[in-house]
């Protein structure tokens, strides 16, 4: 099977030509070609597929198979593949994901490959059941307290159509994200696990961001993740409607328009191609 690993600031998947290659069990394929010693190396699989509803789909699997309804720095990559290996040649194009159908602006280098895109990530959805979280249905979850580990933290909750937990703390370097991480992923709030963000304010218009994945880990970045820490920054008071956010993997700009949606910009990067033998 034919792939092309690809990475937005630093958040790296293993791509598929859906057009050409159709593997029967993505859920196992993502588990094997993520290892990162007996695989290629991800942080996940990404399928480029063919729509009804719109130019592309891409379905999303992480590290540990599990499918996700979205993937910010994944849908910039797709964009860059389609328009790099001719499946279109518009600088607008509609992406079908299962957070919705995006639209998606491409910016062509100077060797008319493309270098950065820009995602129109849609509308936040801020209610407990639409994370989904347990509660009150109809109630947001903002600046909550979620003790974990006999530690409280003040927790900003929202869905960019996947789920997202924004923390904030004082030293996002020195913060435990390996330990914390996953004690929040897997808690009893999210009965469909959660992924989750530790956010050190710098301004309010700049933070620092790490995250750890539902079903990958620690990432370099997180697109839809960065998405959420700019609604969570409005919504608290800390930040404002556009945000840059420094990530271990690079930088992602994002705005939360006055139309409701959020808007991200940021690299997409094609490392190498090759050929899956597992
Ligand atoms: N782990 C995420 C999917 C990948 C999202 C992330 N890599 C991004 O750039 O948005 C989830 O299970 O919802």
């Amino acid at each position: 099977m034919k792939f092309t690993k690809m990475h937005g600031a630093g958040n790296d998947y293993v791509y598929v030509n859906g057009f050409v290659e159709q593997p029967e069990d993505p859920e196992g394929l993502a588990r094997r070609v993520s290892d990162r010693h007996f695989g290629i190396g991800s942080d996940g699989l990404i399928l480029i597929l063919p729509s009804e509803r719109a130019d592309l789909r891409m379905r999303i699997f992480n590290a540990d198979g599990s499918e996700a309804q979205m993937c910010g720095n994944g849908v910039r990559c797709v964009a860059k593949y389609a328009w790099d290996h001719g499946l279109v040649r518009r600088q607008e194009l509609t992406v079908e994901t299962g957070a919705g159908i995006l639209t998606l602006q491409l910016f062509p280098g100077a060797d008319e490959r493309i270098e950065r895109v820009r995602v129109n990530m849609g509308t936040p959805r801020l209610t407990r059941a639409e994370l989904p979280m347990t509660g009150a249905a109809d109630h947001r979850a903002v600046d909550v307290e979620l003790a974990v580990n006999g530690e409280v933290f003040r927790a900003t909750c929202v869905s960019m159509g996947n789920p997202h937990c924004v923390i904030y703390v004082d030293d996002v370097e020195r913060f435990p994200v390996a330990d914390v991480g996953p004690l929040i992923e897997h808690h009893a709030w999210f009965p469909e696990r959660i992924n989750v963000h530790f956010v050190q304010v710098l301004s309010a218009t700049e933070v620092r961001q790490r995250t750890w994945e539902r079903g990958a880990g620690e990432t370099l970045a997180c697109g839809t993740g960065a998405a959420a820490v700019c609604v969570a920054g409005v919504l608290t008071g800390r930040g404002d409607r556009s945000l840059l956010v420094h990530l271990p993997g690079g930088e992602l700009r994002l705005e939360w328009a006055a139309d409701g949606d959020v808007y991200m910009t940021g690299p997409a990067t094609e490392v190498f191609s090759g050929e899956w033998r597992g």
